[in-house]
């Protein structure tokens, strides 16, 4: 008998299944390349670049190929010249589900395809109010929700980008200072591709008041990955992180959390548990989770950071 089973845009691999496309990807890693990675100073596992990054940077190249004909057959069409904009890829996802670990080997993947050697990134937290700011509206203790961001500072930057302006320029936040460094910037310098990573990217847009239009960041994406993992296994990854920057960051003098650098281990599990539950898991239940069936890709993790599932959307 049919079920009533809900149509999904999805095609859901396995771990298996889809690491077994490394086998057939071109571009294996040299000892150079191992080299660069090992160099990003993040703990992930080698041979999961292999089977589980490398695979998707094939994808994003072939992705990105398919997208530059689109756009100069569209050029062709309007009788313009084709001026190239970056490939512009979000990802999504909770506090310390491995989002920047994820943007850095994927920027070194992507930069290794002929096509796209000139990868910058930038993270959606600077542009979030300065704390000044924060106080102001009474959301300190909501830092990282949608409304605690500039929304607009941010579409402007992407829309910059995405005309393919020379420079487009970001403000910097400062885990440190815990503040946005004032006067402070990034540029972006219009490159093959831009990764922009966040925990709300995937936000759709708020209703528009009268003579406003309504974008969302996520217009101006051609890809976007949310980076998924169970609650109770990234809530796990949030406080080992946050114990382990008691011996690097918090223990600076200028660190804002340096008072944290002397906890002992109870004590600073305490405290890390204590945020998780206050600030970052509620943000995660009531507004990253639900933007999960808007990526394009969605990597499932399980318990160690290991890809379980790849789910890539085909409609
Ligand atoms: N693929 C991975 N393998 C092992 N550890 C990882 C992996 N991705 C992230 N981590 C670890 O998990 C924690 C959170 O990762 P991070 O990239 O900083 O998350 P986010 O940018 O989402 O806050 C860090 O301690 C990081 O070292
Ligand atoms: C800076 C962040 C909001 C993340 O910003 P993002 O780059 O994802 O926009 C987050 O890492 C953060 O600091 N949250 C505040 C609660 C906490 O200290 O974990």
């Amino acid at each position: 008998m049919p079920t009533l089973e809900t149509p999904t845009p999805y095609v859901d691999l396995d771990r298996r299944q889809w690491s077994r496309l490394s086998a057939s990807t071109p571009l294996p890693l040299t000892s150079t390349d191992l080299e660069r990675l090992r160099g990003l100073g993040d703990p992930i596992d080698l041979a999961e670049v292999d089977a589980v990054y490398r695979p998707i940077s094939r994808l994003l190249a072939l992705y990105v190929q398919a997208t530059r004909q689109l756009h100069s057959a569209s050029s062709t069409f309007l009788g313009e010249g084709t001026a190239r904009t970056p490939y512009v890829i979000g990802i999504a996802g909770s506090v310390a589900v491995g989002k920047s670990t994820t943007a850095r080997v994927l920027r070194e993947l992507l930069a290794r395809w002929p096509e796209t050697p000139r990868v910058e990134l930038v993270t959606t937290d600077g542009f979030l109010l300065p704390n000044a700011e924060l106080e102001r509206r009474g959301l300190m203790q909501r830092k990282g929700f949608p409304e605690s961001y500039d929304r607009r500072a941010l579409l402007r930057f992407l829309a910059a980008v995405k005309a393919g302006s020379a420079e487009a320029h970001a403000p910097v936040y400062s885990h440190q200072s815990y503040d946005i460094i004032p006067g402070a910037r990034v540029t972006v310098h219009r490159p093959d591709v831009l990764i922009v990573e966040g925990l709300n990217v995937l936000q759709p847009a708020r209703p528009a008041a009268a003579g406003e239009s309504s974008l969302a960041v996520s217009d101006f994406f051609d890809f976007s990955i949310y980076v998924d993992a169970r609650t109770r296994d990234v809530r796990r990854w949030y406080v080992d992180r946050f114990l382990s920057l008691r011996h690097t960051a918090f223990s600076r003098p200028d660190s804002y959390f340096h008072r944290y650098a002397a906890l002992d281990d109870a004590a600073a599990t305490a405290r890390a548990e204590e945020i998780w539950d206050a600030i970052n898991e509620p943000n995660l239940v009531a507004n990253i989770l639900p933007t999960r069936g808007r990526a394009t890709l969605v990597l499932r993790k399980g318990p160690d950071h290991a890809v379980q599932r790849v789910r890539l959307r085909k409609l």
